[in-house]
């Protein structure tokens, strides 16, 4: 298991006032010099916090692990296929959305993806991740297609506002890590993940490969320091 940070809130903060800092870039170095075994950036259509000159840098910059998060538009293929990352995790996007509000519906994308989206990176070293929903179908379908790996959505546990709705949502990113890992996939986390809830997500659902986490962690730096932030949040995964 290993931990990814996503820099995206880092460039909020900088296009907060456009006097180019914080610098993701320089961010991304901290996190990685911290422990963590790579960035995550989710390049949107409206550019709203990481810019294209962002993703580029980043390449040039980041030694570990590179997941380019995106919606499977043309341009997003375009771009992700020139940087060639070591991964990209496809995402539903929509511009009124805060942030992304759930996991990929599978059957409405599976044409699609089977046709236009995969070829492209299968011609590619990039794999390819699925930011899904720990639902049994989902996850089938995406096995169907032949993703290297699927990103369980933890979103819905995260926002869990009782203990038996957390319990609950924990069982089913149990069940279907479990599945995915028996369909093959390797089973990446992540969304919403914080100092509190990690600890109980990381203790029960098993093959868990990336956890990503971006917002609690950029937010919990302001506090304490990216680095000795990046550190707590290792010593959970690592069972402390
Ligand atoms: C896929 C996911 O859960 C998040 O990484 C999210 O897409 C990040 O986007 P924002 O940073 O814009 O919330
Ligand atoms: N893929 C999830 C991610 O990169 C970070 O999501 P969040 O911690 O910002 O909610």
């Amino acid at each position: 298991m290993q931990l990814l940070v996503n820099i995206d809130h880092v460039a909020t903060l900088r296009n907060a006032r456009g006097e180019g800092y914080p610098d993701p870039v320089k961010a991304a170095a901290v996190c990685e010099k911290a422990g963590a075994a790579g960035i995550v950036f989710h390049l949107r259509g409206d550019r709203r916090h990481i810019r294209d000159d962002d993703v580029y840098a980043l390449k040039e910059s980041v030694t570990g692990s590179l997941d380019f998060e995106m919606a499977a538009s043309e341009e997003m293929l375009d771009i992700s296929t020139e940087i060639n990352p070591h991964l990209v995790t496809l995402v539903p996007e929509s511009r009124e959305e805060l942030t992304t509000e759930g996991g990929l519906r599978m059957e409405k994308v599976f044409d699609d993806f089977q046709q236009r989206v995969f070829p492209r990176f299968r011609e590619t070293d990039i794999r390819i991740s699925l930011f899904i929903d720990p639902n049994r179908e989902d996850i089938e379908l995406a096995g169907e297609l032949g993703t290297d790996m699927i990103e369980l959505h933890t979103g819905t546990y995260a926002n869990a506002e009782t203990e038996e709705a957390r319990r609950h949502e924990l069982r089913r990113l149990k069940e279907g890590a479990v599945l995915a890992h028996e369909l093959g996939m390797e089973v990446n986390a992540g969304h919403g993940l914080n100092l509190d809830n990690l600890g109980p997500l990381v203790e029960t659902v098993p093959h868990l490969n990336d956890i990503s986490i971006g917002h609690a962690l950029v937010s919990s730096a302001l506090y304490d320091g990216l680095e000795t932030t990046v550190k707590k949040f290792l010593n959970i995964m690592r069972g402390g």
